[in-house]
């Protein structure tokens, strides 16, 4: 137990200097200076998810994880070698195949909502399988998880003009989060409530 603690709290922080380099290059990406998305405390609040999926008899009938987007910023994934997870593109589900020491990288609906639609999150689900046991590591970036939080989150100013008007209003952290869990999986994306 105090072994299986040390390592995963090491891995945690790993992944956080990970996830605080891709927040410097997204603001970058953006126009922005590379601190900005921290700026704003995209990184304030880090969550670990450990999934199990065991081997299921009937893969048809079943599913591992119901279609979604991620709510935060940003979502560093692990997987192991049994696949299943797939992404909403171009009206298909498209497979994720698993590359041995890779990373997934997802952006959340919070970085679409503060982009502007800059970037966009995307969609995803895991498969049922029958083969063998699977494991993967979310390593989720996002915000005040405390219910008192009065942070706010819109669109970046600096992306917006004339010619780039908000398409999203301003969105306490803390509604968000409420509105996120209260609609569950399989639902339409949570900042679709936000859109102007
Ligand atoms: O197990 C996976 O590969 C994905 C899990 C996932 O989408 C999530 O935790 O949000
Ligand atoms: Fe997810």
């Amino acid at each position: 137990m105090f072994i299986c603690s040390n390592v995963l709290f090491e891995y945690a922080q790993q992944v956080k200097n990970l996830g605080n380099t891709l927040l410097e290059l997204l603001s970058e990406a953006l126009g922005l200076k590379p601190s900005h998305l921290a700026d704003i405390e995209c990184n304030q609040a880090q969550v670990l998810l450990c999934h199990y999926y065991p081997p299921c008899p009937q893969p048809e009938l079943a599913i591992g994880t119901s279609r979604h987007s991620d709510g935060g910023f940003l979502t560093i994934l692990l997987q192991d070698e049994i696949g299943g997870l797939q992404i909403f593109k171009e009206e298909r589900w498209v497979d994720v195949t698993p590359t041995p020491g890779a990373f997934i990288v997802n952006i959340g609906d919070l970085l679409q909502l503060i982009s502007n639609d800059g970037f966009r999150s995307v969609e995803h689900r895991v498969l049922a399988k029958n083969v063998a046991p699977r494991v993967s590591i979310a390593n989720f970036f996002g915000t005040h998880i405390d219910p008192t939080s009065t942070r706010i989150y819109s669109p970046i100013k600096e992306l917006l003009s004339d010619k780039k008007l908000p398409l999203y209003r301003e969105t306490l952290a803390s509604d968000y989060i409420k509105h996120y869990y209260s609609i569950g999986l399989d639902a339409k994306t949570a900042i679709s409530h936000y859109q102007l």
